[in-house]
């Protein structure tokens, strides 16, 4: 991936929904999810301080992306709760969780491969207008000038995460790396004020799991938003994030500086016995 060389975008568009940039804080609060019989979570907390980068992890299992769609509406909890803020997120539909400010890149590339890289990231963007994509199917005069002040928002944050140059070339033939950056573009795209990120690195080879390192950090310092990262690439985790937050079969076992949690004994013991069950 090529480095990030462009300025952060200004401020969001008037009629974006995050504004003046107040960054709330997002708090998962005594968050239990339950499958059946399996406990995914078990009465979770923790706290997203506003423009900190915070790691999610813990071994295959743990509950690491329950937690995610738990916050973005997609679980609802058995009990407990998440907010942002004063918004309930965990009281909101998930169409209305990004209009709140909660941006999400996925794991699994979600692209759609045949459309521009500018057509992927306006997705996004039709989560902040008031008709939504309905109504640009439309083609009304108003939304039509709309669309153009959007699209131009759009072309803004790829600029910043250096993929300006392909925004209308197919999203699927760009390099790996660069289709990363579209997906986390798109998920920019909705002004969020927290983004998740899901396993970001995984599939990447040590230099462009370097790049996207700088890329998040870039995204913290230049955009000023918090960002919650599931991520198994200890290497980036413990080299990026402020806090660390450790989940093992669905409970908390540690939410501390990277210093700290590298060392707690409950830690490295989850993660040797998930090294030891994978080699038994
Ligand atoms: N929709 C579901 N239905 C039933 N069980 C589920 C569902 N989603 C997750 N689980 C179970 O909940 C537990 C936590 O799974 P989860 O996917 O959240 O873990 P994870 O930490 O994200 O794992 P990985 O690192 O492998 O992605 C696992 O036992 C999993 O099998």
């Amino acid at each position: 991936m090529p480095d990030t060389t462009h300025p952060a975008p200004d401020a969001p568009a008037a009629d974006a929904p995050a504004g003046a940039r107040e960054i709330p804080t997002l708090a998962v609060e005594d968050v239990t999810v339950r499958f059946g019989g399996i406990v995914a979570l078990d009465a979770v907390s923790f706290s997203v301080a506003p423009r900190s980068i915070h790691a999610l992890i813990g071994p295959n299992g743990a509950g690491k992306s329950t937690c995610f769609n738990a916050v973005t509406g997609i679980y609802r909890p058995t009990s407990g709760r998440v907010t942002l803020g004063d918004a309930v997120l965990t009281d909101t539909p998930p169409h209305e969780v990004a209009r709140l400010g909660v941006g999400r890149a996925f794991q699994n590339l979600a692209l759609v491969g045949g459309s521009s890289v500018l057509d992927n990231v306006m997705l996004g963007r039709y989560s902040l207008t008031k008709g939504g994509f309905l109504s640009y199917g439309l083609r009304l005069p108003r939304t039509m000038k709309a669309e153009r002040r959007h699209g131009e928002r759009a072309a803004e944050i790829c600029d910043f995460l250096g993929i300006g140059a392909h925004l209308h070339r197919p999203a699927g033939v760009l390099s790996y790396g660069d289709q990363k950056r579209v997906d986390i573009a798109r998920a920019l795209a909705v002004e969020p004020t927290v983004l998740l990120l899901d396993e970001p690195a995984a599939g990447m080879n040590a230099s462009e799991t370097a790049d996207l390192a700088r890329l998040i950090r870039d995204i913290s310092e230049g955009l000023s938003i918090s960002i919650l990262l599931v991520e198994h690439d200890m290497g980036l985790v413990m080299g990026i994030a402020d806090r660390v937050t450790v989940l093992d079969f669905g409970r908390l076992i540690a939410d501390d500086t990277p210093a700290v949690v590298q060392k707690d004994p409950a830690v490295i013991r989850a993660y040797l016995g998930s090294v030891e069950e994978e080699s038994a």
